[in-house]
C-alpha cells in the first residue's frame, strides 16, 4: 500500500474545544496546536480495499479512520461500519447522530487524510464524435513528415521575390 506524507498547518483549536479534548492516544489527523504534521494521504481507491473484518477503514469527513479493532465494541454494529468502506460515510455517519463520546472516541482511530488531489477521472477530451480514435496523433506524425513542404514554399517564393526585384 503506499501513501505519501505531506505536512500539513492547522489552525490552533479554539481554546475551549482544547480544554473539552485533552490530548488522546489519538492518531495523525486531530491536531490541537499550530505545528506541522506528517500526514498521511490515502486515495478512496487504497481507503476501500480495506473492507473485511480483520482489515477495516471507514472515510469519514475527509479523513481516514481504521476501525478493524473497534468493529466488535461500535454500538451500530459491525455490519454497518463494513458496508461504510469504500466510499464517503460521513452522510450516515452524521444522520446515525453520533454522540461528542462517539466523536471523541474516533480521533484514536484516525490514520490519516483523504488525498483529494488525486482523481480517478481521467482528463477530459474533447473531439468531434465521429472522429476516428487516434486521429489527433495521426496529425501530428503527419505534421512531422511534412514539415519541409511549407518550408519549400516560402523558401522558393522568397527566391522569386529577389530574382523578381532584381530584373526590376
Ligand atoms: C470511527 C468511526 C465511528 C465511531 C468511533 C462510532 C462510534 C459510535 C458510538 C460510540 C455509538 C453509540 C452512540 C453514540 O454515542 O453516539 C455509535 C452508534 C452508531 N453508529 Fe457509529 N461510530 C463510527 C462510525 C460509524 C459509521 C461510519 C456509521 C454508519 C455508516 C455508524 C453508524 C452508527 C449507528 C447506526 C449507530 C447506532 C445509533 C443508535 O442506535 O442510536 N457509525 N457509533
Amino acid at each position: 500500500m503506499s501513501a505519501s506524507l505531506t505536512p500539513i498547518y492547522e489552525e490552533a483549536a479554539p481554546k475551549s474545544r482544547t480544554r473539552d479534548l485533552p490530548l488522546m492516544g489519538e492518531g495523525t489527523c486531530h491536531r490541537t496546536k499550530k505545528m506541522p504534521t506528517l500526514t498521511k494521504l490515502y486515495t478512496m481507491q487504497e481507503a476501500s480495499q480495506h473492507n473485511t473484518k480483520d482489515n477495516c477503514w471507514v472515510v469519514i469527513d475527509g479523513k481516514v479512520y481504521d476501525v478493524s479493532t473497534y468493529l466488535d465494541d461500535h454500538p451500530g454494529g459491525d455490519d454497518v461500519l463494513l458496508a461504510a468502506t469504500g466510499r464517503d460515510a460521513t452522510e450516515d455517519f452524521e444522520e446515525a447522530g453520533h454522540s461528542k463520546t462517539a466523536r471523541e472516541e474516533m480521533r484514536a482511530l484516525c490514520i490519516g487524510e483523504l488525498d483529494t488531489t488525486s482523481s480517478d477521472i481521467p482528463e477530459l477530451e474533447i473531439f468531434p464524435e465521429n472522429q476516428p480514435p487516434g486521429y489527433p496523433k495521426k496529425l501530428a506524425n503527419l505534421t512531422k513528415r511534412y514539415w519541409a513542404v511549407p518550408v519549400a514554399v516560402v523558401g522558393i517564393s522568397v527566391v522569386v521575390g529577389v530574382l523578381y526585384l532584381r530584373k526590376k
